[in-house]
């Protein structure tokens, strides 16, 4: 995940990508622990301290939660792993959370390794032979897996199987080894980059979608209560029209919201602390934090609207490239403040309106 912003939004995102790219972390946990490996900084620690830890207080997602659970009930009284499972969606929806919560339903333990740590099919090979019968292996990031270690997986997931490679040119030779049975969790935020036999060896495909405003309220105030904190329902709705529909996001502004009232407030988790809280970390009344409004503002007040190269756009808001388009654009797109356009991207009229400016001309024309 692109680096960037230094709003009080950034470092989760940041650290949510990198400690599986850190290393081939495959170390076995228990479900029940429901701690990501890795997660040793406070931030971290405080987001695995949130997440749900069986299917019952998952909020939201109503359809695959349904059907999820439908697949481990079978699967549990099969007394039988289920079927690999894949999870797609955009960050911070839920996806690592369903990997342990599948685990922990399953009464199983879960092994945890990510598609950037895999460069070779011999890191993937010593994963799948050390596992054990039916454990989960959560593949994050799994569009990301080194093309070898793909056709590898391949065969692991269908046939149980892996072939290890003995010696080297024409003298190699593959001898089988059986694996138990096991179940592959994979998750992705790029479901389209995914190859299709890949795709057709899982047997459940979940998709994820961004949280309602009131599922996001019920996920605070479900937080707020394990934090110890007295959350209004006021500021609950308040910071959940703020969360980008994404409860990683709603997590992480209520714990700035709760320093703000701990440092400079009384305590309590007003509608006015979080309105005081959130104005000081930038993040405005529609979830737009600091480089959401410059990519607008260059766009409108620079470019007269666009349309404008991503390159341009980036050097005028002083952020690579790839943090524009992946961190900043889903969002601004999905808001309907910008479009992408063959000749570049354009500001729509609400981008104008919400910048509290008017639009030099009809916008209608930006496409023509
Ligand atoms: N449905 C939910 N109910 C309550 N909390 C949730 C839910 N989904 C996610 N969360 C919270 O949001 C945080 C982020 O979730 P998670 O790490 O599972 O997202 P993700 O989709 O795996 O993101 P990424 O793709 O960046 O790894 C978790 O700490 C968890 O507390």
């Amino acid at each position: 995940m692109a680096d960037r912003r230094s709003s009080g939004q950034d470092a989760d995102e940041r650290d949510a990508a990198d400690p599986r790219e850190e290393s081939l972390v495959t170390e076995r946990f228990p479900a029940e622990s429901l701690v990501r490996p890795g997660a040793d900084d406070l931030e971290r620690a405080a987001e695995a301290a949130l997440r749900p830890r069986r299917l019952g207080e998952f909020v939201g997602q109503r359809v695959v939660r349904e059907q999820l659970s439908v697949v481990l009930q079978a699967a549990r009284m099969r007394g039988r792993a289920p079927d690999h499972v894949l999870l797609s969606g955009p960050p911070g929806l839920g996806k690592t959370t369903l990997a342990m919560i599948i685990a922990a339903e399953l009464g199983a333990s879960l092994r945890v390794t990510s598609g950037p740590a895999i460069q070779h099919a011999g890191d993937l090979a010593a994963v799948l032979s050390s596992l054990e019968e039916g454990e989960v292996l959560f593949l994050d990031e799994i569009h990301r897996i080194a093309r070898p270690a793909e056709e590898l997986l391949y065969v692991a997931m269908e046939d149980f199987r892996v072939d290890v490679m003995v010696g080297k040119g024409a003298g190699a030779s593959a001898i089988p080894l059986a694996l138990p049975p096991f179940t592959v969790v994979g998750a992705t935020t790029r479901a389209g980059l995914l190859p299709a036999p890949l795709r057709d060896r899982f047997g459940f495909t979940g998709h994820l979608d961004f949280y309602s405003s009131d599922e996001l309220e019920q996920v605070l105030l479900r937080s707020a209560g394990l934090l110890d904190v007295q959350l209004a329902g006021a500021a609950a709705s308040e910071i959940a029209g703020r969360s980008r529909g994404t409860p990683r996001i709603a997590n992480r502004l209520l714990r700035r919201v709760r320093d703000w009232a701990q440092v400079r407030g009384d305590g309590r988790l007003t509608l006015a602390a979080a309105r005081a809280a959130l104005e000081v970390y930038e993040v405005d009344e529609r979830g737009l934090d600091r480089l959401d409004r410059g990519v607008l503002a260059a766009l409108c007040t620079r470019f007269g609207g666009g349309p404008v190269g991503l390159t341009t756009l980036a050097v005028a808001v002083g952020e690579e490239p790839e943090t524009v388009e992946t961190v900043a654009e889903p969002f601004l797109v999905r808001e309907g403040l910008i479009g992408r356009t063959p000749r570049g991207r354009v500001a729509l009229p609400a981008a104008w309106s919400h910048l509290g400016l008017t639009p030099p001309h009809d916008p209608g024309t930006l496409f023509a």
